[in-house]
């Protein structure tokens, strides 16, 4: 039998207990593994990938051949310690699955062992991807050619918990769904000195506040207030005591924006800021912007339109529109190559993702189970 939340809850439990950063996801990758293994294999072919270790692909015969619906989960955790107390709470200190990934592999699992039982009209591909909080996972899977002509979706599915939607609740919007990110990394580099002779140094300490209070008025002065962007600059390091002038200086943070073209303007504004606060303060900073696959996920309009008519209709979802977030996704990636929807799934949480307190609703596991089988059954029979 398929997948029940009595088989879930402990495999969740499991995968909660083992997060890994990006790349590293190695006792993961032998856990889907090993639970893939128990399904039955008639249906079903799986591929792994050298050059991205930890992924895992998992093709399901359809009835024909000649379209594939895809359906991606990410795999990796985060580096922050637990606090929830939980009797399952991470057993690898320093890392946790604070932004749900482990609820996401449970519902793959769980869709993937439906449908290795109930052979769908066309072909479907499993795709566990690690690496999405900070190594482009996404766009690595892309880009390691494993999706060839055989295996690349025709259209494609992810979701994100949500702690802030009630239990098992699916939400989603027209549109652009999260915002597209932009990592900020700024080394800068003066001259150390006694404190005593501020005219012989060139002091990091003020040319980086400089800086931040450059960077945090993009926003406000550059930015068409109709539309909307973040600069969030979360790391500031400086110096060493409070009696030498700092040579160095370290931030790091993010821009967040719902178009490419915004996240590109503010990268702009960001290059030009740092180029002027170095000939102001006469002082060299080496400026890193990464974007990687962090593009903004654009639902594709007939595709979601379809998903959201049939979460509406469906008796056993309860469906909520949602307004577009500023969280990023690796999955804007593969849905900027593959047309497809990503969604919500509510985990019911007063802890916010990332957050070392974060504790989603198990509930949630079976109702994206039943709400995605549902679905993607539905998505199938239209390819008759
Ligand atoms: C869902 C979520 O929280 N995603 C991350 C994606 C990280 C993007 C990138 N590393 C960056 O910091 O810009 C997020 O922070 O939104």
């Amino acid at each position: 039998m398929a997948l029940q939340e009595a088989d879930l809850i402990p495999i969740y439990q499991h995968l909660h207990q083992i997060p890994e950063l990006g790349l590293e996801e190695h006792e993961t990758h032998a856990y889907l593994l090993s639970i893939i293994a128990k399904m039955p294999q008639d249906l079903l072919t799986i591929k792994t990938i050298p050059t991205l270790e930890t992924a895992i692909l998992v093709k399901v015969s359809g009835k024909r051949h000649d379209y594939r619906i895809g359906y991606r989960t990410d795999i990796d955790g985060l580096p922050v310690t637990e606090a929830t107390g939980l009797p399952f709470a991470s057993q690898h200190p320093g890392k946790m699955h604070a932004c749900g990934h482990d609820i996401h592999m449970s519902v793959a699992l769980g869709i993937l062992s439906y449908f290795a039982e109930n052979q769908p009209e066309t072909d479907m591909i499993f795709m566990f991807q690690p690496a999405e909080e900070n190594a482009s996972g996404g766009k690595r899977l892309y880009e390691s050619g494993a999706l060839d002509a055989e295996w690349l979706p025709d259209e494609i599915f992810a979701f994100h918990d949500n702690p802030d939607l009630p239990a098992g609740a699916i939400g989603c919007r027209m549109g652009t769904l999260f915002a597209g990110t932009c990592e900020i990394h700024a080394h800068l580099t003066g001259k150390s000195g006694h404190a005593a002779f501020p005219h012989n140094a060139n002091d990091m300490v003020v040319a980086g506040s400089a800086l931040v209070q450059q960077l945090q008025t993009i926003v406000s002065r550059n930015v068409d207030p109709i539309q909307s962007g973040v600069v969030t600059l979360g790391h500031f390091t400086a110096g060493t005591i409070g009696n030498v002038i700092a040579g160095e200086a370290q931030i790091d943070g993010t821009i967040r924006a719902l178009t490419q073209e915004m996240n590109l303007h503010i990268q702009r504004r960001v290059r030009t800021i740092v180029e002027g606060i170095a000939l102001a303060y006469d002082c060299n900073i080496d400026l890193d912007l990464h974007q990687g696959g962090y593009y903004p996920v654009e639902n594709n309009d007939k595709i979601t339109a379809d998903f959201m008519a049939y979460m509406k209709q469906a008796a056993d979802v309860n469906f909520i529109e949602t307004r577009p977030a500023m969280t990023g996704e690796d999955f804007g990636f593969l849905i900027h190559q593959i047309p497809g929807t990503m969604f919500w799934l509510g985990v019911d949480s007063p802890y916010s993702l990332h957050s070392e307190h974060m504790v989603p609703h198990t509930s949630a596991i079976m109702a994206g189970v039943n709400a995605m089988t549902g679905y993607l059954t539905h998505r199938n029979e239209l390819q008759k």
